[in-house]
């Protein structure tokens, strides 16, 4: 267990309020900020003066703070359960895909229900939003004692805690974007493994010894009575040392971790030697012991990470129910861990996006704003932007692709270039794709410029301002992925009116409705070896059927234009969802949250790092 060096509370002229502040102005509102007080010198037991809460206070709480009376937008009031969020990536502080995007979107949306929550991730850079808490926590990382520094701020009713330690921000400092796990895609930073083991144990600190004060309806720190999220490898000893530093000690007794898999093909394989360098007890050596076939990092017996977190934890979530049933369908979807799987239920919930970020009402990447009412006026304006600053020929006419994520092979980005070959040519049409990853596929999508220069581009950068450009000019969005856990692009797609063309997997399989709002590819083939050409075959065919709608029944895509724009994709449901699972894990103290309504935006400029 980790031992606090300095603990010092927020200062009152950082965050406002001491540290036992509470607001007078309205008793209901009072009362709830007691809750998380501590009465125990070790325990940090919760003051359970939320069970006073009667219904109606509660709906008080939330009258008051709609009326404005409560600082900021924010609709929050204390009831539910203290929910504590752990990743390797938190939008938009750090983000280099999907997982980022559900730490920035989820949490607030847990947040509005009243839920008290916390989002653990490490300091890549030197955010401008987040201040030295001053908290200072030394812990054992292999064979050293390292120090980390928490730094916080609080933003859309959460508390974003930043582990400060050199493994974070002297590897990526400046580079968040492409250098969170290692120099380049593929290749990971030798020490991910110590890298990772800090970020559990600072996660298990947190609640534990900051004392947070930054709002009026929460204070003091978060006790033992939490849940933890843990989600991906990243986060796989969290449970583990719950157990064998905490839970054996009479700590934490009552707290729960839920599991959530956003992507199995991750899975943190390392030496087996590399056990010991996790200061784990023997007892979970087996969760972690891992045998495959392949070379790397090393020729057969491994640990395996996303096994051990599998195993180990209270329960394992993944980001959409149709995953959820490919994850034990066998080893190819379940990379190798369907049958350890099937030992545990595996439970699917579906993402969200952000609403917020991504509103074409109030977008500041696009030149026109519009909304389900205008956007047959809107669109082709924005396709003219968007052809225009991609260089391709400008005509409202002709139907434009669009692509947008990592270039991996889940991606499908290698069969898309094949299909291009081959529908390109027959069609009066135009393609755009935008992504990073593997350097053969930046390669790939780069060429297409020069094979196709009045019809195709790539772009290979990471460019947050062009992909609010495409998901709004573009009449397609193809998401031809071998495999997708729930995928984001044609959430945002939908969204923005431009409909999905989608392989037949994952979350897109729960998300996208076959002629209604979008269309369907049927399933690829997971290896990812080759391109198959009966993949191929069925993008051509699929984008044939789209380009058919959109040259000869504009009503029919123009339907499927509203449909797509109608539709609630935001974290409001999904958070409801979460919180039902969540409470299923029986974690002490878990209560209900309320109906709330998460309105505040995030000003990324104040996320900028150097
Ligand atoms: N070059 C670029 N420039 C700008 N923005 C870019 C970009 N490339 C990608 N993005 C952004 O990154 C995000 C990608 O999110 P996805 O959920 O679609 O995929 P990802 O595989 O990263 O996430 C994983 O986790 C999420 C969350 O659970 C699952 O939805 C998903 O299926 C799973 O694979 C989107 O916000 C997208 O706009
Ligand atoms: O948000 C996007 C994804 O971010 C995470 O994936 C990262 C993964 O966890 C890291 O380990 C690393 O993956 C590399 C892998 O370790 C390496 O062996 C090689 O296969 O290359 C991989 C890519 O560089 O980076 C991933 C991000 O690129 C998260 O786990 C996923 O769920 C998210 O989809």
């Amino acid at each position: 267990m980790a031992t606090i060096v300095t603990a010092s509370h927020f200062v009152s002229h950082i965050h406002g309020g001491g540290a036992n502040s509470v607001d007078t102005t309205n008793s209901n509102l009072a009362q709830i900020s007691l809750r998380n007080q501590p009465v125990t010198h070790n325990g940090l037991r919760k003051v359970d003066m939320i069970q006073m809460m009667t219904k109606n206070a509660i709906l008080t709480a939330k009258k008051s703070s709609r009326s404005g009376t409560s600082s900021g937008n924010v609709i929050i009031c204390g009831t539910g359960m203290n929910l504590v969020f752990v990743a390797a990536e938190v939008g938009p502080w750090s983000k280099t895909g999907g997982l980022g995007d559900v730490l920035g979107g989820l949490p607030p949306a847990m947040a509005a229900n009243g839920h008290r929550v916390m989002t653990v991730s490490p300091r890549y850079d030197q955010y401008k939003d987040a201040w030295d808490t001053s908290v200072l926590v030394e812990m054992k990382v292999g064979d050293n004692t390292e120090t980390v520094r928490f730094f916080h701020c609080h933003k859309r009713g959460v508390d974003r805690v930043f582990v400060d330690h050199p493994m974070f921000l002297e590897k990526v400092w400046g580079k968040t974007k492409s250098k969170v796990y290692g120099p380049n895609a593929g290749t990971d930073y030798k020490d991910n493994q110590l890298r990772f083991s800090l970020l559990c144990q600072a996660a298990l600190e947190a609640p534990r010894v900051l004392n947070l004060t930054n709002n009026k309806y929460f204070s003091g720190p978060y006790g033992e009575d939490v849940v933890f999220i843990a989600n991906d490898w990243h986060t796989a000893l969290l449970p583990c040392y719950l157990k064998s530093m905490y839970q054996s000690k009479g700590i934490y007794k009552q707290a729960k971790v839920a599991f959530c898999i956003h992507n199995i093909a991750y899975q943190g394989r390392f030496a087996f030697s590399d056990f010991s360098l996790l200061n784990l007890l023997d007892q979970f050596k087996s969760s972690f012991d891992f045998m495959d076939g392949y070379d790397k990092p090393v020729k057969g017996r491994k640990i395996n990470w996303m096994k051990g977190g599998i195993l180990e934890s209270d329960r394992v979530f993944t980001v959409s129910p149709y995953y959820a049933k490919e994850l034990v369908s066998g080893d190819d979807k379940g990379v190798e861990l369907s049958t350890i799987l099937r030992f545990r239920t595996v439970t699917g919930s579906i993402n969200g996006m952000d609403t917020q970020e991504w509103n074409p009402a109030t977008d500041k990447y696009i030149d026109c704003n519009y909304d389900i009412t205008t956007v047959m006026d809107a669109k082709p304006l924005l396709k003219e932007a968007l052809q225009a600053a991609v260089g391709l020929p400008v005509d409202r006419s002709i139907p434009v692709i669009g692509f947008i994520g990592r270039l991996e092979e889940q991606k499908g980005s290698d069969i898309l270039v094949a299909a291009i070959s081959k529908f390109i040519d027959l069609n009066n049409v135009q393609i755009i794709i935008l992504g990073t990853g593997k350097k053969s596929f930046e390669k790939q999508i780069e060429q297409l410029e020069v094979l196709y220069p009045d019809k195709a581009r790539g772009v290979a950068k990471f460019n947050v301002p062009l992909a609010h450009m495409i998901t709004a000019g573009a009449d397609f969005m193809l998401v031809p992925s071998r495999f997708e856990p729930c995928g984001l692009i044609q959430l945002h797609a939908m969204r923005y009116g431009t409909i999905p063309i989608v392989a037949s997997t994952g979350g897109l399989v729960d998300t996208v409705k076959e002629g209604y709002t979008g269309f369907h590819m049927g399933d690829f083939n997971v290896e990812c070896a080759t391109v198959d050409p009966d993949d191929v075959l069925k993008i051509v065919t699929t984008v044939g059927r789209a380009l058919a709608v959109y040259g000869s029944t504009p009503l029919t895509l123009a339907e499927m234009i509203q449909n797509c724009m109608s539709q609630d994709l935001s974290w409001k449901g999904p958070a409801k969802n979460w919180e039902q699972l969540l409470l299923s894990l029986g974690a002490g103290g878990s209560e209900p949250g309320v109906e709330g309504e998460e309105i505040a935006p995030l000003a990324k400029e104040n996320v900028a790092t150097p």
